[in-house]
Protein backbone atom coordinates (compact mmCIF):
# COMPACT_ATOMS: atom_id res chain seq x y z
CA UNK A 1 0.00 0.00 0.00
CA UNK A 2 2.77 2.95 1.21
CA UNK A 3 4.23 1.36 -2.00
CA UNK A 4 1.60 2.01 -4.08
CA UNK A 5 1.65 5.34 -2.76
CA UNK A 6 5.06 5.87 -2.99
CA UNK A 7 4.61 4.62 -6.63
CA UNK A 8 1.50 7.12 -6.94
CA UNK A 9 3.79 10.28 -5.77
CA UNK A 10 7.26 10.11 -7.56
CA UNK A 11 4.97 9.21 -11.22
CA UNK A 12 2.42 12.73 -10.24
CA UNK A 13 6.56 14.59 -9.50
CA UNK A 14 7.64 12.99 -12.79
CA UNK A 15 5.02 14.38 -14.87
CA UNK A 16 5.45 17.83 -12.94
CA UNK A 17 8.87 17.92 -13.95
CA UNK A 18 7.94 16.58 -17.43
CA UNK A 19 5.23 19.52 -17.95
CA UNK A 20 8.20 21.96 -16.69
CA UNK A 21 10.39 20.72 -19.56
CA UNK A 22 7.26 21.59 -22.09
CA UNK A 23 6.79 24.85 -20.82
CA UNK A 24 10.39 26.27 -20.78
CA UNK A 25 10.72 29.71 -21.90
CA UNK A 26 14.56 29.74 -21.71
CA UNK A 27 16.23 26.51 -23.03
CA UNK A 28 20.16 26.13 -23.02
CA UNK A 29 20.79 23.07 -25.19
CA UNK A 30 24.67 21.59 -25.51
CA UNK A 31 25.13 19.36 -28.14
CA UNK A 32 28.27 17.28 -28.18
CA UNK A 33 31.31 16.72 -30.95
CA UNK A 34 30.06 12.88 -31.53
CA UNK A 35 26.63 14.18 -32.37
CA UNK A 36 28.02 16.17 -34.99
CA UNK A 37 30.41 14.48 -36.59
CA UNK A 38 30.49 11.65 -39.60
CA UNK A 39 32.52 8.45 -38.73
CA UNK A 40 35.04 9.42 -40.78
CA UNK A 41 36.33 12.61 -38.54
CA UNK A 42 34.28 15.64 -40.89
CA UNK A 43 31.46 18.01 -39.34
CA UNK A 44 28.03 15.86 -40.74
CA UNK A 45 26.25 19.06 -41.84
CA UNK A 46 22.96 16.61 -42.53
CA UNK A 47 23.44 16.33 -38.50
CA UNK A 48 23.51 20.05 -37.60
CA UNK A 49 20.61 20.48 -39.94
CA UNK A 50 18.56 18.72 -38.25
CA UNK A 51 19.42 19.73 -35.15
CA UNK A 52 19.18 23.98 -36.35
CA UNK A 53 15.41 22.63 -37.80
CA UNK A 54 14.53 21.34 -33.96
CA UNK A 55 15.49 24.46 -32.31
CA UNK A 56 14.51 27.47 -35.02
CA UNK A 57 11.09 25.65 -33.92
CA UNK A 58 11.63 26.33 -30.36
CA UNK A 59 12.26 29.81 -31.37
CA UNK A 60 9.43 30.36 -33.71
CA UNK A 61 7.13 29.27 -30.98
CA UNK A 62 8.34 32.51 -28.74
CA UNK A 63 11.03 30.31 -26.51
CA UNK A 64 14.55 31.48 -25.99
CA UNK A 65 17.27 29.28 -27.10
CA UNK A 66 21.40 29.14 -26.28
CA UNK A 67 23.00 26.47 -27.99
CA UNK A 68 26.58 25.35 -26.85
CA UNK A 69 28.07 23.44 -29.06
CA UNK A 70 31.20 21.38 -29.00
CA UNK A 71 32.98 20.16 -32.71
CA UNK A 72 35.38 22.37 -32.83
CA UNK A 73 37.97 20.35 -32.73
CA UNK A 74 36.60 17.45 -34.45
CA UNK A 75 35.53 19.35 -37.77
CA UNK A 76 38.95 21.14 -37.73
CA UNK A 77 40.88 17.35 -38.27
CA UNK A 78 39.73 15.98 -41.85
CA UNK A 79 40.95 19.43 -42.98
CA UNK A 80 44.24 19.38 -41.30
CA UNK A 81 44.76 15.61 -42.24
CA UNK A 82 44.46 14.79 -38.96
CA UNK A 83 43.20 10.80 -38.55
CA UNK A 84 42.21 10.97 -34.66
CA UNK A 85 41.81 13.58 -31.91
CA UNK A 86 45.48 14.93 -31.14
CA UNK A 87 46.68 14.62 -27.42
CA UNK A 88 48.68 17.53 -27.59
CA UNK A 89 47.23 21.19 -26.78
CA UNK A 90 48.61 23.12 -29.27
CA UNK A 91 47.59 20.50 -31.85
CA UNK A 92 44.08 20.71 -30.41
CA UNK A 93 44.13 24.33 -30.43
CA UNK A 94 44.97 24.39 -34.09
CA UNK A 95 42.11 22.01 -34.95
CA UNK A 96 39.84 23.87 -32.81
CA UNK A 97 41.06 27.51 -34.66
CA UNK A 98 40.63 25.53 -38.33
CA UNK A 99 36.91 23.51 -37.04
CA UNK A 100 35.18 26.68 -34.83
CA UNK A 101 35.14 29.07 -38.36
CA UNK A 102 34.00 25.54 -40.26
CA UNK A 103 30.75 24.95 -37.94
CA UNK A 104 29.73 28.04 -37.05
CA UNK A 105 29.56 28.87 -40.43
CA UNK A 106 27.55 25.96 -41.25
CA UNK A 107 25.74 26.85 -38.64
CA UNK A 108 25.06 30.61 -39.51
CA UNK A 109 23.80 29.33 -43.25
CA UNK A 110 21.44 26.33 -41.92
CA UNK A 111 19.59 28.72 -39.42
CA UNK A 112 19.51 31.58 -42.24
CA UNK A 113 17.48 28.90 -44.04
CA UNK A 114 14.98 29.86 -40.90
CA UNK A 115 15.00 33.00 -41.04
CA UNK A 116 17.30 33.46 -37.83
CA UNK A 117 20.52 34.93 -36.60
CA UNK A 118 23.48 33.77 -35.13
CA UNK A 119 25.46 35.22 -32.46
CA UNK A 120 29.46 33.30 -31.94
CA UNK A 121 30.22 33.49 -28.23
CA UNK A 122 33.59 31.94 -27.17
CA UNK A 123 34.27 31.72 -23.70
CA UNK A 124 37.53 30.70 -21.50
CA UNK A 125 36.82 29.65 -17.54
CA UNK A 126 37.65 33.18 -16.59
CA UNK A 127 34.66 34.69 -18.46
CA UNK A 128 31.99 32.63 -16.50
CA UNK A 129 33.83 32.14 -13.10
CA UNK A 130 35.02 35.57 -12.38
CA UNK A 131 32.33 38.36 -11.46
CA UNK A 132 33.00 41.06 -13.39
CA UNK A 133 33.34 38.51 -16.70
CA UNK A 134 30.77 36.75 -16.49
CA UNK A 135 28.36 39.97 -16.26
CA UNK A 136 30.02 40.88 -19.56
CA UNK A 137 29.16 37.36 -21.05
CA UNK A 138 25.56 37.60 -19.54
CA UNK A 139 24.80 41.29 -20.57
CA UNK A 140 25.84 39.82 -24.61
CA UNK A 141 23.86 36.71 -24.19
CA UNK A 142 20.86 38.92 -23.13
CA UNK A 143 21.15 40.99 -25.62
CA UNK A 144 21.43 38.45 -28.51
CA UNK A 145 18.25 36.61 -27.05
CA UNK A 146 16.54 39.83 -27.00
CA UNK A 147 17.56 40.78 -30.74
CA UNK A 148 16.67 37.20 -31.86
CA UNK A 149 19.36 35.59 -32.74
CA UNK A 150 20.36 32.64 -31.65
CA UNK A 151 23.93 32.43 -29.14
CA UNK A 152 26.32 29.53 -30.01
CA UNK A 153 28.45 29.08 -27.04
CA UNK A 154 31.76 27.09 -26.89
CA UNK A 155 34.95 27.04 -25.24
CA UNK A 156 37.51 29.58 -26.57
CA UNK A 157 40.00 26.72 -26.85
CA UNK A 158 42.89 28.54 -29.36
CA UNK A 159 43.61 30.79 -26.03
CA UNK A 160 43.01 28.29 -23.19
CA UNK A 161 45.67 26.28 -21.37
CA UNK A 162 45.50 23.19 -19.99
CA UNK A 163 45.16 24.87 -16.17
CA UNK A 164 42.42 27.29 -17.65
CA UNK A 165 40.62 24.86 -19.55
CA UNK A 166 36.71 23.84 -18.47
CA UNK A 167 38.64 20.59 -21.35
CA UNK A 168 34.42 20.02 -21.62
CA UNK A 169 31.42 21.59 -22.46
CA UNK A 170 28.99 20.03 -20.47
CA UNK A 171 29.66 21.70 -16.91
CA UNK A 172 30.24 25.41 -19.65
CA UNK A 173 26.62 24.86 -20.33
CA UNK A 174 25.42 24.27 -17.37
CA UNK A 175 27.08 26.99 -15.65
CA UNK A 176 25.86 28.97 -18.87
CA UNK A 177 22.36 27.68 -18.04
CA UNK A 178 22.97 29.52 -14.52
CA UNK A 179 23.86 32.24 -15.86
CA UNK A 180 21.47 33.48 -18.24
CA UNK A 181 18.70 31.73 -15.37
CA UNK A 182 17.12 29.29 -18.13
CA UNK A 183 14.52 27.19 -17.39
CA UNK A 184 15.71 24.08 -18.77
CA UNK A 185 18.77 22.44 -20.06
CA UNK A 186 19.12 19.84 -22.54
CA UNK A 187 22.26 18.29 -23.23
CA UNK A 188 22.46 16.15 -26.39
CA UNK A 189 24.70 12.97 -26.92
CA UNK A 190 25.45 9.91 -28.82
CA UNK A 191 23.45 7.98 -26.48
CA UNK A 192 20.05 7.70 -25.85
CA UNK A 193 20.20 8.69 -21.97
CA UNK A 194 21.99 7.75 -19.23
CA UNK A 195 22.06 3.58 -18.37
CA UNK A 196 22.91 1.59 -15.27
CA UNK A 197 26.28 0.98 -17.18
CA UNK A 198 28.46 1.21 -20.45
CA UNK A 199 25.47 0.96 -22.90
CA UNK A 200 27.65 -1.13 -25.37
CA UNK A 201 27.19 -4.07 -22.83
CA UNK A 202 24.48 -6.51 -22.80
CA UNK A 203 22.05 -5.92 -19.66
CA UNK A 204 22.27 -2.09 -19.18
CA UNK A 205 19.41 -0.49 -18.64
CA UNK A 206 18.00 3.18 -19.16
CA UNK A 207 17.32 5.46 -16.01
CA UNK A 208 14.02 7.31 -16.71
CA UNK A 209 14.46 9.72 -14.25
CA UNK A 210 17.03 11.18 -11.58
CA UNK A 211 15.77 12.50 -8.67
CA UNK A 212 19.01 12.48 -6.56
CA UNK A 213 22.54 11.23 -5.58
CA UNK A 214 20.96 8.20 -4.26
CA UNK A 215 19.41 7.45 -7.74
CA UNK A 216 22.92 7.33 -9.12
CA UNK A 217 24.41 4.86 -6.19
CA UNK A 218 25.73 1.33 -8.02
CA UNK A 219 25.52 3.11 -11.63
CA UNK A 220 29.04 2.79 -14.00
CA UNK A 221 29.63 5.82 -15.41
CA UNK A 222 32.25 5.70 -17.85
CA UNK A 223 34.59 8.56 -19.14
CA UNK A 224 34.84 7.10 -22.83
CA UNK A 225 32.71 8.19 -25.71
CA UNK A 226 32.62 4.71 -28.54
CA UNK A 227 33.35 7.31 -31.39
CA UNK A 228 36.47 8.40 -30.02
CA UNK A 229 35.97 12.74 -30.72
CA UNK A 230 33.84 13.38 -27.57
CA UNK A 231 35.81 14.20 -24.46
CA UNK A 232 34.13 13.82 -21.17
CA UNK A 233 31.85 10.65 -21.37
CA UNK A 234 28.98 10.48 -19.04
CA UNK A 235 30.96 11.13 -16.59
CA UNK A 236 30.84 15.44 -17.20
CA UNK A 237 27.30 15.06 -18.42
CA UNK A 238 26.12 13.91 -14.84
CA UNK A 239 28.29 16.18 -12.89
CA UNK A 240 26.66 18.85 -15.86
CA UNK A 241 23.29 17.74 -14.39
CA UNK A 242 24.27 18.19 -10.93
CA UNK A 243 25.74 21.76 -11.44
CA UNK A 244 22.51 22.50 -13.16
CA UNK A 245 19.57 20.61 -10.78
CA UNK A 246 20.92 22.21 -7.86
CA UNK A 247 20.32 25.75 -9.84
CA UNK A 248 17.25 24.52 -9.97
CA UNK A 249 16.88 23.85 -13.34
CA UNK A 250 16.09 20.36 -15.36
CA UNK A 251 18.16 18.64 -17.32
CA UNK A 252 17.23 15.97 -19.93
CA UNK A 253 20.33 14.05 -21.05
CA UNK A 254 19.45 12.47 -24.71
CA UNK A 255 20.32 11.70 -27.99
CA UNK A 256 20.51 14.71 -30.93
CA UNK A 257 18.11 12.52 -32.76
CA UNK A 258 15.86 12.48 -30.19
CA UNK A 259 15.73 16.57 -29.29
CA UNK A 260 12.05 17.31 -30.70
CA UNK A 261 10.64 14.43 -28.45
CA UNK A 262 12.32 15.33 -25.70
CA UNK A 263 11.64 18.81 -26.40
CA UNK A 264 7.81 17.96 -26.69
CA UNK A 265 8.05 16.25 -23.70
CA UNK A 266 8.28 12.82 -24.34
CA UNK A 267 9.37 10.58 -21.88
CA UNK A 268 12.73 10.11 -23.85
CA UNK A 269 16.31 10.17 -22.70
CA UNK A 270 16.92 10.74 -18.85
CA UNK A 271 15.19 13.81 -16.75
CA UNK A 272 17.15 14.96 -13.95
CA UNK A 273 14.95 16.65 -11.29
CA UNK A 274 15.86 19.92 -10.26
CA UNK A 275 16.15 21.67 -6.50
CA UNK A 276 13.00 23.28 -5.66
CA UNK A 277 14.72 26.26 -4.12
CA UNK A 278 17.63 28.28 -6.21
CA UNK A 279 20.62 28.95 -4.05
CA UNK A 280 21.67 31.89 -3.14
CA UNK A 281 23.78 32.87 -6.61
CA UNK A 282 26.87 33.53 -4.51
CA UNK A 283 26.98 30.59 -2.65
CA UNK A 284 26.02 28.52 -6.16
CA UNK A 285 28.95 30.36 -7.86
CA UNK A 286 31.56 29.59 -4.58
CA UNK A 287 30.65 25.69 -5.10
CA UNK A 288 30.67 25.30 -9.33
CA UNK A 289 32.01 28.23 -10.19
CA UNK A 290 35.53 28.93 -8.65
CA UNK A 291 39.05 27.14 -8.84
CA UNK A 292 40.00 26.94 -5.30
CA UNK A 293 43.66 29.11 -5.15
CA UNK A 294 44.67 26.75 -2.06
CA UNK A 295 43.46 24.13 0.84
CA UNK A 296 43.15 24.23 4.15
CA UNK A 297 43.77 20.91 6.12
CA UNK A 298 41.37 20.48 8.59
CA UNK A 299 41.56 18.28 11.83
CA UNK A 300 38.52 15.88 12.74
CA UNK A 301 36.65 18.33 15.27
CA UNK A 302 37.08 21.15 12.18
CA UNK A 303 35.63 19.25 9.61
CA UNK A 304 32.52 17.81 12.27
CA UNK A 305 31.80 21.64 13.22
CA UNK A 306 31.72 23.13 9.50
CA UNK A 307 30.20 19.95 7.89
CA UNK A 308 28.00 19.18 10.45
CA UNK A 309 27.02 22.11 12.77
CA UNK A 310 27.88 24.18 9.60
CA UNK A 311 30.22 26.78 11.68
CA UNK A 312 32.66 29.14 10.37
CA UNK A 313 36.56 28.09 10.49
CA UNK A 314 38.98 29.01 13.01
CA UNK A 315 42.94 28.57 13.22
CA UNK A 316 42.47 26.01 15.64
CA UNK A 317 41.17 23.31 14.09
CA UNK A 318 43.64 23.64 11.00
CA UNK A 319 46.23 21.36 10.69
CA UNK A 320 48.27 22.39 7.41
CA UNK A 321 47.80 25.15 4.50
CA UNK A 322 49.01 25.04 0.68
CA UNK A 323 48.69 27.15 -2.19
CA UNK A 324 49.54 30.69 -2.51
CA UNK A 325 46.16 32.59 -2.27
CA UNK A 326 45.18 35.93 -0.53
CA UNK A 327 42.45 37.39 1.58
CA UNK A 328 39.06 37.22 -0.39
CA UNK A 329 40.10 33.84 -2.66
CA UNK A 330 38.47 31.03 -3.12
CA UNK A 331 39.95 28.14 -1.19
CA UNK A 332 39.01 24.24 -0.63
CA UNK A 333 38.34 22.75 3.03
CA UNK A 334 39.97 19.35 3.27
CA UNK A 335 39.51 16.54 6.03
CA UNK A 336 42.57 14.07 6.85
CA UNK A 337 42.33 12.09 3.89
CA UNK A 338 42.77 15.21 1.91
CA UNK A 339 39.28 15.03 0.19
CA UNK A 340 37.23 18.42 0.07
CA UNK A 341 34.37 19.11 2.21
CA UNK A 342 33.58 22.63 1.49
CA UNK A 343 34.99 25.81 -0.32
CA UNK A 344 35.36 28.97 0.97
CA UNK A 345 36.33 32.88 0.93
CA UNK A 346 39.39 32.56 3.11
CA UNK A 347 40.11 35.73 5.26
CA UNK A 348 44.19 35.59 5.42
CA UNK A 349 46.87 35.28 3.24
CA UNK A 350 48.79 32.47 2.74
CA UNK A 351 52.05 33.76 4.09
CA UNK A 352 50.49 34.81 7.70
CA UNK A 353 48.29 31.72 7.98
CA UNK A 354 50.57 29.15 9.14
CA UNK A 355 51.77 31.01 11.95
CA UNK A 356 48.28 30.89 13.72
CA UNK A 357 47.16 27.24 12.93
CA UNK A 358 46.21 25.60 16.17
CA UNK A 359 45.96 28.84 18.21
CA UNK A 360 42.65 29.95 19.66
CA UNK A 361 40.91 33.12 18.40
CA UNK A 362 40.86 34.38 22.40
CA UNK A 363 45.44 33.50 22.42
CA UNK A 364 45.94 35.15 18.69
CA UNK A 365 43.82 38.35 19.45
CA UNK A 366 45.60 38.72 22.80
CA UNK A 367 48.98 38.33 21.37
CA UNK A 368 48.55 39.72 17.96
CA UNK A 369 45.73 42.57 18.04
CA UNK A 370 41.79 42.32 17.86
CA UNK A 371 42.07 41.91 14.18
CA UNK A 372 43.13 38.36 14.85
CA UNK A 373 40.02 37.55 16.15
CA UNK A 374 38.52 36.63 13.02
CA UNK A 375 37.27 33.44 11.52
CA UNK A 376 39.61 31.75 8.83
CA UNK A 377 36.50 31.30 6.60
CA UNK A 378 33.16 32.79 8.22
CA UNK A 379 30.17 30.50 7.53
CA UNK A 380 28.61 32.86 5.30
CA UNK A 381 31.19 32.60 2.69
CA UNK A 382 31.40 28.75 2.91
CA UNK A 383 29.86 26.39 0.81
CA UNK A 384 29.84 22.33 1.40
CA UNK A 385 30.58 20.17 -1.50
N1 LIG B 1 26.36 4.81 -17.77
C1 LIG B 1 26.45 5.29 -19.04
N2 LIG B 1 25.32 5.61 -19.70
C2 LIG B 1 25.38 6.12 -20.96
N3 LIG B 1 26.52 6.33 -21.64
C3 LIG B 1 27.69 6.02 -21.05
C4 LIG B 1 27.71 5.48 -19.72
N4 LIG B 1 29.00 5.30 -19.38
C5 LIG B 1 29.74 5.69 -20.44
N5 LIG B 1 28.98 6.13 -21.47
C6 LIG B 1 29.52 6.64 -22.75
O1 LIG B 1 29.51 8.07 -22.82
C7 LIG B 1 29.43 8.44 -24.21
C8 LIG B 1 28.99 9.88 -24.37
O2 LIG B 1 30.05 10.75 -24.04
P1 LIG B 1 30.89 11.61 -25.15
O3 LIG B 1 31.38 10.69 -26.20
O4 LIG B 1 31.86 12.45 -24.41
O5 LIG B 1 29.71 12.47 -25.75
P2 LIG B 1 29.57 13.92 -26.35
O6 LIG B 1 30.48 14.04 -27.53
O7 LIG B 1 28.12 13.91 -26.74
O8 LIG B 1 29.85 14.93 -25.28
C9 LIG B 1 28.48 7.42 -24.78
O9 LIG B 1 28.69 7.21 -26.12
C10 LIG B 1 28.73 6.15 -23.95
O10 LIG B 1 29.53 5.22 -24.65
N1 LIG C 1 35.50 22.94 -27.20
C1 LIG C 1 35.67 21.61 -27.74
C2 LIG C 1 34.67 20.67 -27.14
C3 LIG C 1 35.06 19.94 -25.94
C4 LIG C 1 33.90 19.00 -25.50
O1 LIG C 1 33.33 19.16 -24.44
O2 LIG C 1 33.50 18.06 -26.38
P1 LIG C 1 32.23 17.06 -26.14
O3 LIG C 1 32.59 16.07 -25.07
O4 LIG C 1 32.04 16.46 -27.46
O5 LIG C 1 31.06 17.91 -25.74
C5 LIG C 1 35.40 21.59 -29.24
O6 LIG C 1 34.61 22.41 -29.71
O7 LIG C 1 35.96 20.73 -29.91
Amino acid sequence: MGCARDLARATAQNGRVREAVTAARRIVVKVGSSSLTTAAGGLDTGRVDNLTGVLAGLVADGREVVLVSSGAIAAGLAPLGLARRPRDLATQQAAASVGQGLLIGHYAASFARHGLTVGQVLLTVDDVTRRAHYRNAFRTLRKLLDLRAVPIVNENDTVATDEIRFGDNDRLAALVAALVDADLLVLLSDVDALYTGDPTRPGTTRITDVHSEADLAGIAIGRAGKAGVGTGGMVTKVEAARIATGASIPVVLTGAPLAAAALAGEPVGTLFHPVPQRPAARLFWLAHATSPRGRLHLDSGAVQAVVARRKSLLPAGITAVDGAFTAGDPVDLVDDSGAPVARGLVNYDAVELPALLGRSTVELAAALGPAYEREVVHRDDLVLL
